[in-house]
């Protein structure tokens, strides 16, 4: 199911020819907000707020109808709703978060105020205390504990971030932890901790900002020393291997970010290849 406009959404026929059953749900129209002004230090609050609880209802849709849903973007802010709008759906549920970065400000600890550094905050229920109130967000309630959520690929991650992940204990496979093990025992690793959580539904959010920036450049903030094209794609026929991939979120793709077409071409080739790896493609064939 595709959501949200995006280059990936022209390459549908890759996905039937790989043997999955499509259905495009069609792009969501949003709400304009030309006078958003900023609510503290956070941008885009209205529109954000207001997109998401779109996705959020359009996602408990979708999987009500027992889809696997996949959410092209577009801005990692839209995991705020897809995220709810599947819990809304599954009810708890894990979180495989890969991306350079863990998106785990508040409003208060962003030292940008972009709300796709954020999304993770939103929907933690042990943070809640932490969010101030913000406009179009009053439909969001928690969906997510901590100790669901594992993160992969992490390498950029602001002093608040670090304070959150340390003090809540969240599961986290930094590049560090990448080079040290690689990316077998980390998925190895990964999935056993998964199961001593019960084996819940997986929603993986996939950043290619995660995969390095030689490969995804396309992507509004790169960050060196990344996964190879190899490892993020291994990290997809592991979740699926679990049989427990329930929805997918594949961001951060944006053609105007990059330097040549051949970016673009790498960027958006990577990022279909990394969606068939979630929908069972193999490359043993
Ligand atoms: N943590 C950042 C980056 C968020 C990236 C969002 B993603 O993962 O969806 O691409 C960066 C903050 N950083 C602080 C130091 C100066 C440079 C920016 C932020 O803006 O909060
Ligand atoms: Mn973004
Ligand atoms: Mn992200
Ligand atoms: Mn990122």
């Amino acid at each position: 199911m595709l959501i949200c406009v995006s280059p990936l959404s022209y390459h549908l026929t890759e996905f039937v020819s790989a043997g999955c059953e499509v259905k495009d749900y069609g792009n969501l129209t949003f709400e304009e907000f030309p006078d958003d002004e900023p609510v503290g230090r956070v941008k885009n609050a209205r529109a954000v707020g207001s997109a998401n609880q779109r996705l959020s209802e359009a996602v408990k849709a979708v999987k009500k109808d027992g889809h696997t849903t996949a959410m092209l973007g577009g801005d990692h802010s839209l995991g705020i709703g897809s995220i709810h709008g599947h819990s809304a759906a599954v009810g708890k549920l894990s979180v495989v978060w890969v991306d350079a970065h863990s998106d785990i400000n508040t409003p208060l600890t962003s030292s940008t105020g972009n709300m796709h550094g954020q999304p993770v905050s939103f929907l933690l229920h042990e943070l809640q205390s932490k969010l101030p109130a913000l406009p179009n967000f009053s439909w969001l309630k928690p969906c997510l504990s901590a100790k669901d959520l594992v993160y992969i690929g992490l390498r950029d991650v602001d002093p608040g971030e670090h304070y959150f992940l340390k003090f809540l204990g969240v599961k986290v496979f930094s590049m560090t932890e990448v080079d040290r093990l690689g990316i077998g025992k980390v998925m190895e690793e990964t999935c056993d901790y998964l199961c001593t959580r019960g084996n819940k539904p997986i929603h993986l959010s996939y950043d290619v900002d995660a995969i390095d920036p030689t490969v995804t450049p396309a992507t509004g903030t790169p960050v060196v020393g990344g996964l190879t094209y190899r490892d993020g794609i291994y990290i997809t026929e592991q979740i699926r291997h679990t049989g427990l991939l329930s929805a997918v979120d594949m961001v951060e793709v944006n053609p105007l970010r990059a330097q040549t077409e051949e970016g673009v071409r790498s960027t958006v080739s990577t990022a279909v290849d990394l969606l068939l790896g979630c929908f069972g493609r193999l490359r043993e064939g």
